[in-house]
């Protein structure tokens, strides 16, 4: 066995590295069995099965459409079900507690408030109801012995046209629970500049916004939300991509809007497995985060809904480790750049890369170096027994 395969993470070591999370939905991440069980709880009768594991099924191969139209569809069931004050708290404690047990030290999790309203909710008690389950959800978690902290993101629809309430929404619950905005939903169509009274806003505020764009949408979306919209990071931005030229002998030129979103670090929220069933990309292997990893952007690795992909932040890594042999190294330079671009403050994200996320993979690449040094004395033991 050479070093170097020794040094790749086997699943388990993925599972216990602690990840940081930028990018994940709430509508986009429950259980099964919770979305069967809140069904019955409200009546909705709209679910395409009843059995859980079949339901799981169900909405990864929806999803796995190849269009992002087509894949956001399958979101209005789970919204259905995410009317009440009860099942917001649950569906967010249970979020937290699965991504404590996957590893994840710190994530920012977002849904759309507007969504949340068919029974009769006010967009505050969304918010409060959707605090309280990620309170509850550390609590579980640390009960549990994981150790997690989650920020909301509230994210305005880019087809809808509430985008400066939810905005002000954000900036009233800053510091309680709610540490940015976003705008998602189908990108083709919807430009971010729809929404620019929301952007300017904020930035008045001094608060913090990412934007879903370059994802189903070229270099202008991605040029908008940056250039008129002022985006702190970009949702996907995997489309950065079109502005890099690799020539035949490797040589790399990257155009005025890809220098600019490296030389600046813009994060890109990448989410690979959610891009290949959108189509914004064919396979792991021909994945842009490769490349972007190699070019030293601020890439991060995110899930985007653990639900309709059926993934987690262990199994992003677990795709990117075997597709392309990166080590617990590559997994720390992802974790920080992460960490480095969350919404929380400065000294906060300070800490938890030093005291939490460091400190994680040393004891991880320790474990590897003890057990180099075994297998080489067993090798050496081995081969003085065989010479005596
Ligand atoms: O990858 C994505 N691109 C754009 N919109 C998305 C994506 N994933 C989810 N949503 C949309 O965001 C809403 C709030 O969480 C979801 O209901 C879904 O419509
Ligand atoms: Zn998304």
């Amino acid at each position: 066995m050479t070093s170097e395969n020794t040094q790749r993470p086997s699943p388990e070591q993925i599972r216990r590295a602690p990840k940081a999370l930028l990018h994940d939905h709430l509508d986009g991440g429950l259980r099964p069995a919770t979305i069967v069980e809140l069904a019955d709880e409200v009546g909705y009768q709209g679910l395409p099965v009843t059995d859980p594991a079949a339901l799981g099924d169900w909405f990864q191969a929806a999803a796995d459409s190849g269009s992002l139209e087509r894949y956001l569809e399958t979101f209005a069931h789970t919204c259905a079900v995410m009317q009440t004050t009860e099942a917001l708290r649950r569906v967010a404690a249970e979020c937290a507690e699965d991504l404590a047990a996957d590893g994840v030290v710190y994530a920012e999790v977002r849904y759309a408030p507007e969504q949340h309203l068919e029974r009769g909710l006010t967009l505050e008690q969304v918010v409060e109801a959707v605090n309280d389950g990620f309170r509850e959800g550390e609590r579980r978690a640390r009960e549990a012995g994981h150790r997690i902290r989650v920020g909301a993101l509230l994210t305005a629809m880019r087809h809808a046209a509430r985008a400066l309430e939810i905005a002000e929404l954000a900036n009233r619950y800053r510091d309680l629970g709610v540490v940015g905005f976003d705008i998602a939903g189908a990108e083709a169509g919807f430009p971010p500049t729809r929404h620019l009274d929301a952007f300017e806003y904020l930035k008045r505020e001094n608060n913090h916004f990412t934007i879903h764009a370059g994802e189903a949408f070229g270099l202008p979306s991605i040029w908008q939300a940056l250039q008129w919209c002022g985006a702190d990071r970009l949702g996907h931005g995997v489309r950065i991509i079109d502005d890099i030229e690799v020539a035949d002998d490797g040589g790399i030129k990257l155009g005025r809007l890809a220098s600019y979103v490296r030389d600046k670090r813009i994060p890109l929220e990448l989410c690979p497995t959610s891009n290949l069933q959108t189509g914004a990309a064919s396979s792991y292997a021909e994945h842009p985060i490769g490349l972007l990893r190699r070019l030293h952007f601020r890439a991060t690795v995110n899930t985007d809904n653990r639900l309709m992909s059926g993934t987690s932040m262990s199994r992003e890594f677990e795709h990117l480790v075997s597709t392309f042999r990166y080590t617990l190294d590559d997994m720390q330079w992802f974790t920080v750049n992460a960490m480095k671009s969350a919404f929380i403050p400065f000294d906060e994200r300070l800490a938890m890369i030093n005291d939490v996320i460091k400190p994680g993979y040393a004891e991880l690449k320790a474990e590897w170096l003890f057990r180099q040094s075994a297998a080489q004395t067993a090798m050496t033991s081995g081969s003085a027994g065989k010479k005596g």
